[in-house]
């Protein structure tokens, strides 16, 4: 047995792991597996479309590739499960755990263990249940060496290919090249070989320095051909590395066709290079480049920016469905619903409106239902109807041809219902449409034409309609104010997004947020300021609270913990909060005087946590301990209370 399967057994032996055990395949609950999805956003991101690539390579070899965070835990996974009994496909799918904690040696946590990409046969995993598989797994890494995921190729044993771990070491490569590629976007960066066929290739070492020319970071190619450590390299410079000074570079650029660099190694190692600067803001830095107000600059020669790969499209697509449906549900069974119905009128044409107060995510609701639908690769167009003046909306929606009005621009304009063609048209604020356009929206949607402003011809449109509105249309109706028949045209499937302060998933949506505006830093609110999150009534809900948060994350710095200190006066300001009292008599009290009144059982217990609550400055696990019951019963029916 190799020596590092030899080590992992033993620390499964150490972790009190028994090899006849039968594996806890329990996979997190959805709002838990979109929380890490959050967190692990940008390794996400930029390794869906390479699993996608590596998955086409080994397509019909019952296999399965797989995506997990820094702990071992699935956050993505695709391909056949057939060969998987059916108790144990829930084993490979988002949400598992296969840490070498959890499930012994294996390739995924053993490549955790040791950093180093491994491949665990058969017999060699050290739970029995595991020995009909064969997976090779490789660390992904960031740009300091840190883990921060491990892509893997599972099958059964008796279709182990000899060529499927050096498949899965490329695609992690790559994946750690497009990593470090967009970590140092706006940095020199210089790929270099010894080999010119290289550069361009998976090969090719890549290397990032500041405008002034001070090493940032290299890839794991990059390592290597440098031949020194990564502290080692931190009082490094590009002249010092290179043999070459940033100005001579730039002067190379600058000549008219410039080749790639000449450069030479410390070790003495002649190489080749190419450099991509896309320096912002920081360009009067670099030597020898004259500065002129830019803050961009282009080398002669060298793209600024590089055009769109297959791989940036793909990308691009991978976080699309990242924005997508399934990633909105963080728990709350309202929104559960509204998903689900959603889900089931995907592609067919059905126009959906959606009802609910400012912040609520109508827009991204509506953003993520293009995002899953059959059209993603069509435009998504939003049209705010209350915030054009009523006199430009016509010529907003509809276009206009050269010279239709006044003021008109000269070539025209398409207008946004045809700018959405082939994709989906989100009319937000529709309740505030003027009445007399609603006739001419109308006759578009049964018609499926439009006709510019000033122009006598009509122009066939096919877009998926989504609706937004916080009036009550059926009040606008009544008052004249909306047309019934659109209305009807409208209302293909009717949904209500939940304010914020009924949602039960407070807690994750507020970690979410977190994840979110602190860049996956570890950002944590405290009991206290969670509580007051749960009693406040959030007028402007999702914009509200990501604003706020948004303002913590930098008042709190280094803390992270967000306490009340943390949060604006005027919030402290709106929220009630009533000094602190004897919780036992009070609650004992108003008990009494309400059962004396008829307040049935809901009521007195949600009074009993109110009080208690109050009597405790918010402190949820003191309410908990001194009412008994558990910090989550607490959470649960805090909601309510409102
Ligand atoms: N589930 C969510 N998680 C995190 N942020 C969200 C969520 N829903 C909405 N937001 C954020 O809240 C803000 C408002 O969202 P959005 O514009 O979709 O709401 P809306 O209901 O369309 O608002 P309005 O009615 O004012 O147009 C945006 O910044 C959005 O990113």
């Amino acid at each position: 047995m190799p020596v590092i399967i030899e080590s992992s057994h033993q620390r499964s032996l150490s972790y009190g792991l028994c090899p006849g055990a039968r594996p806890n395949f329990d996979p997190l609950a959805r709002n838990e597996l979109s929380l890490l999805i959050e967190q692990n956003r940008m390794l996400y991101t930029h390794a869906v479309p390479a699993m996608e690539t590596l998955y086409q390579q080994i397509i019909n070899t019952h296999n399965m590739v797989i995506l997990t965070d820094a702990q071992g835990v699935i956050v993505h996974s695709l391909g056949d499960d057939d060969f998987l009994e059916k108790a144990s496909r829930v084993a490979l799918q988002p949400g598992v755990a296969w840490s070498e904690q959890s499930k012994g040696t294996n390739a995924i946590g053993t490549a955790i263990a040791e950093k180093t990409a491994t491949l665990v046969h058969a017999d060699q995993h050290y739970l029995a249940a595991h020995h009909f598989l064969t997976c090779s797994a490789a660390p992904i890494t960031d740009h300091q060496g840190k883990v921060l995921g491990v892509l893997d190729v599972s099958g059964d044993q008796r279709s182990f290919h000899k060529h499927t771990m050096a498949l899965v070491r490329m695609s992690a490569l790559m994946i750690e090249n497009q990593l470090f590629a967009a970590t140092f976007e706006d940095s020199i960066t210089l790929r270099f070989h010894a080999r010119p066929e290289f550069i361009g290739t998976l090969m090719e070492g890549i290397a990032s320095f500041t405008p002034g020319g001070r090493f940032l970071s290299a890839n794991r190619n990059g390592l290597f051909q440098l031949g020194l450590s990564w502290s080692a390299l931190q009082s490094h410079t590009f002249s010092s590395l290179f043999g070459m000074s940033v100005s001579a570079m730039v002067d190379h650029y600058r000549t008219a066709a410039p080749g790639l660099l000449n450069l030479c190694l410390l070790s003495g190692v002649r190489v080749v290079g190419r450099a991509q600067l896309r320096l912002m803001n920081e360009a009067q830095a670099l030597p020898g480049v004259r500065n002129e107000n830019i803050d961009r600059i282009t080398v002669p020669g060298v793209p600024a920016r590089t055009a769109p790969t297959p791989t940036a499209a793909q990308t691009a697509i991978a976080a699309r469905r990242l924005s997508g449906l399934r990633y909105l549900n963080t728990g709350d069974p309202q929104l559960e619903q509204v998903i689900m119905k959603v889900n089931k009128v995907l592609g067919r044409d059905i126009p959906i409106l959606v009802m609910g107060e400012t912040g609520t995510g109508k827009e991204l609701l509506a953003q993520a239902i293009h995002n899953d639908s059959p059209r993603t690769t069509g435009p998504f167009v939003a049209v705010n109807c209350a915030s054009i003046p009523e006199t430009l909306i016509e010529s907003e929606l509809f276009g206009y041809e050269d010279g239709a009005f006044t003021g008109a621009r000269k070539k025209g304009s398409i207008g946004k219902i045809l700018q959405a063609n082939g994709g989906t048209l989100f009319l937000d604020e529709i309740g505030d449409m003027p009445f007399g356009l609603q006739a001419r929206l109308l006759r578009v949607l049964q018609e499926r034409m439009v006709t510019p402003l000033g122009s006598d011809k009509s122009i066939p449109v096919n877009v998926e309609l989504i609706c937004a509105t916080n009036h009550n249309l059926r009040e606008r109706i009544a008052k004249g104010l909306f047309r019934e028949d659109l209305y009807y045209r409208l209302n293909g499937l009717v949904v209500k997004l939940p304010p914020l302060r009924e949602r039960t998933d407070l807690e994750t949506v507020v970690k979410k947020i977190l994840a979110t505006e602190s860049n996956g830093g570890h950002y944590m609110v405290s009991e206290e300021v969670l509580f007051m999150f749960m009693r406040h009534k959030w007028p402007g809900n999702f914009r509200q609270l990501t604003n706020l948060l948004r303002t913590a994350v930098i008042m709190a710095g280094d803390e992270h913990e967000i306490c009340l200190r943390h949060m604006p006066d005027d919030f402290l300001d709106d929220i009630d909060m009533h000094p602190a009292v004897d919780a036992g008599a009070h609650v004992a009290t108003t008990a009494a005087s309400m059962v004396d009144t008829g307040v049935n059982l809901e009521q007195l217990e949600h009074s009993a946590i109110l009080k208690s609550l109050e009597a405790h400055g918010g402190n949820v696990s003191a309410t908990a301990r001194a009412l008994g019951v558990s910090r989550n019963t607490i959470y649960r029916k805090l909601p309510k209370l409102k």
